[in-house]
């Protein structure tokens, strides 16, 4: 697994501290709210787990699947839902949170998909985000660390459903892309 490494791009120990600073800044922000946080399944879901332990006012939680990059490197650009929210959205603040904002797509279609169910506010967070890459215009509320243009893995993010268990954010060698194809 190791050995599939190119760089630690950014560290467990990096990745903590921004955290913390940005469950701060969220809990401030939503003081007296009623807070909805919608996790992205599955990439999100260590960066949830850390955001949500650092955010010190009530809130739910709520997870939606959507895919489309599958097993590859590049975005299908076509969305869809591949799980749902089971709690009701009209009389919260919504809280998308993302592991990345890569071509906007994803992110695009879920705040308009989510302002139409009419919730009091919809907004999104992200641990990462990769601007070059953007393909639609879309507003990231809270956003970690703004990485360059590589494929990264660790932290929740996959290459094939492999290498989310992984502490760090990192890239990967270009080879492991030509043995997997
Ligand atoms: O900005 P975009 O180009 O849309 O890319 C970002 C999205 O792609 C990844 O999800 P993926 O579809 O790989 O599902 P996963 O979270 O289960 O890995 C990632 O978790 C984001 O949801
Ligand atoms: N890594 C893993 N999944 C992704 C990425 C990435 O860099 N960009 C969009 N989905
Ligand atoms: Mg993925």
């Amino acid at each position: 697994m190791q050995d599939d490494i190119a760089e630690v791009l950014v560290s467990a120990a990096e990745i903590k501290k921004r955290v913390k600073e940005m469950g701060a800044a969220i809990s401030r922000d939503y003081a007296g709210k009623d807070l909805l946080v919608v996790g992205i399944l599955k990439g999100a879901i260590i960066f949830l787990a850390d955001l949500v332990r650092e955010i010190t006012i009530p809130l739910q939680l709520d997870f939606m699947a959507v895919s489309s990059y599958g097993a590859g490197t590049t975005t299908s650009g076509a969305v869809r839902i591949l799980k749902d929210l089971e709690v009701p959205v009209e009389d919260k603040h919504l809280l998308i949170v993302e592991d990345i904002v890569d071509t906007g797509l994803t992110l695009k279609y879920l705040l308009e998909n989510l302002k139409a169910r009419k919730p009091l506010s919809v907004r999104a967070c992200t641990i990462l985000d990769k601007p070059e890459r953007r393909l639609v215009d879309v507003h990231v509320d809270y956003s970690g660390f703004s990485i360059p243009d590589y494929f990264v893995v660790g932290y929740g993010l996959d290459y094939a459903q492999k290498y989310r268990h992984l502490p760090d954010i990192c890239v990967l060698k270009p080879e492991v892309y030509a043995r997997q194809k």
